[in-house]
């Protein structure tokens, strides 16, 4: 994806396209880190109670301050600038809380309760460094040397389309033969949650002539385009009858589910074409789609995180396949993987039920429970 300066606002999960160098120093000045009195150390007896004349008043936001005469006091409050000649703050818990003389109780060290300016970051450091994933730590940061932009590489725009005359949109009434459109919700769900921009669109009919005329409007506006359904072996199966003439080449993969795949450009517009099955359809974009859009988006971290464990239930696997089940791993309760239901591509609430996939190599047909897997989290 393209660098493009956006808005503080506009960057949450993006990942920063050069290095920030601090136009200032944080803090930018000294200030105080307690609601007291600004004194000079010197000023306040060791082994007795000061009294000293308050001449002046600093609250927070400051800009203009009186220097601090020999033997006096000034009332100042947390993040409030130091006035010249005061070398520390008495904390207002250790005075009578005084606003004409305040009457002090204990000494302060020079120093002591003051936020030296630059105490965090040196104007001109290097603060933060390309490849960062902004954070709300890191905006803020951003925030607080007065950046209101950041370079960064924009979110891709990916459509998100779904196809299937017996799809309906929920809320309407359901006929024997109909299910309520899913896919959609959940991949463009999940573009989101890859911090990418979501377009929908659902029921574009079984028709080749109407599916190219329906993508039209959106070819100049999206980054890639994610179908799913219509692309496997059948004889109604609009996505691949559209695309195949179109640079857009459709294969089987070795994996269950997410066996059928198609993958190419259409009008030069990256294609990804996942099946229809709806656990098909995510496990497809976990495993293909999902690393694509954060490697374009400039993630060094394409994957998400994986760990080892064992399976609770025994499980079977088709040979020469690379099969992820659904599961629930509970890192907390040990290294145990349970598998939430069966293999079949349709079970969509068990996988609602699952944090993970449990990757089952294509070598292996059987694995006894206790036996060690790789899991994938899904979040
Ligand atoms: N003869 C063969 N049949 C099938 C094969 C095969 O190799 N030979 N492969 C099977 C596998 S594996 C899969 S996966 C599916 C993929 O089929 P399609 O990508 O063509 O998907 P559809 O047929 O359109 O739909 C499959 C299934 O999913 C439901 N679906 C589709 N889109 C949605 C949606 N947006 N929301 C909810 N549900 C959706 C659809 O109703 C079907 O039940 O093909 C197998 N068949
Ligand atoms: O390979 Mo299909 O994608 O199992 O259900």
């Amino acid at each position: 994806m393209p660098v493009l300066q956006l808005p503080l606002e506009e960057c949450l999960g993006l990942v920063l396209a050069a290095d920030v160098i601090a136009p200032l120093a944080l803090p930018p000045f000294d200030n105080s880190a307690m609601d007291g009195y600004a004194v000079r150390a010197a000023d306040l007896n060791r082994d007795e109670t000061s009294r000293l004349v308050v001449t002046d008043d600093i609250p927070a936001g400051r800009t203009e301050l009186n220097p601090l005469a020999p033997g006096t006091a000034q009332r100042i409050m947390t993040g409030a600038p130091i006035p010249p000649g005061a070398d520390a703050v008495v904390q207002v818990e250790w005075t009578d809380g005084g606003t004409e003389t305040v009457t002090i109780n204990r000494p302060v060290e020079p120093g002591q309760n003051i936020r030296i300016g630059g105490d965090d970051v040196r104007k001109g450091d290097a603060v933060l460094a390309a490849g960062t994933v902004l954070r709300p730590s890191t905006l803020g940061l951003a925030s607080a040397l007065g950046l209101p932009e950041l370079p960064v590489r924009r979110r891709p725009r990916v459509l998100v389309l779904s196809t299937g005359s017996e799809l309906v949109e929920p809320g309407r009434p359901l006929e024997l033969g109909q299910i309520y459109e899913s896919n959609g919700m959940m991949l463009a769900s999940s573009v989101r949650d890859a911090g990418c921009v979501a377009v929908q669109l659902r029921f574009v009919p079984d028709d080749v002539e109407a599916f190219h005329q329906a993508l039209k409007p959106y070819l100049g506006a999206v980054d890639v385009i994610v179908t799913s359904g219509g692309v496997s072996a059948g004889a109604y199966e609009v996505v691949k009858d559209a695309f195949e003439d179109h640079d857009v080449q459709f294969t089987k993969v070795a994996m269950q589910p997410g066996g059928p795949q198609g993958s190419g450009r259409y009008e030069g517009v990256p294609v990804l074409s996942l099946p229809g099955n709806p656990v098909s359809a995510q496990v497809s974009f976990e495993v293909f789609v999902r690393p694509a859009l954060m490697a374009s988006m400039g993630h060094a971290q394409t994957e998400r995180r994986s760990a080892r464990a064992r399976i609770t239930s025994a499980l079977t696997s088709p040979a020469g396949k690379t099969q992820f089940r659904r599961g629930l791993h509970d890192p907390s309760s040990g290294e145990v993987v349970t598998p939430v239901g069966g293999p079949g591509s349709h079970l969509l609430s068990a996988l609602a039920l699952s944090n993970c996939l449990i990757e089952v190599p294509e070598d292996v047909t059987e694995l006894p429970a206790g036996a060690e897997v790789t899991v994938r989290y899904l979040q």
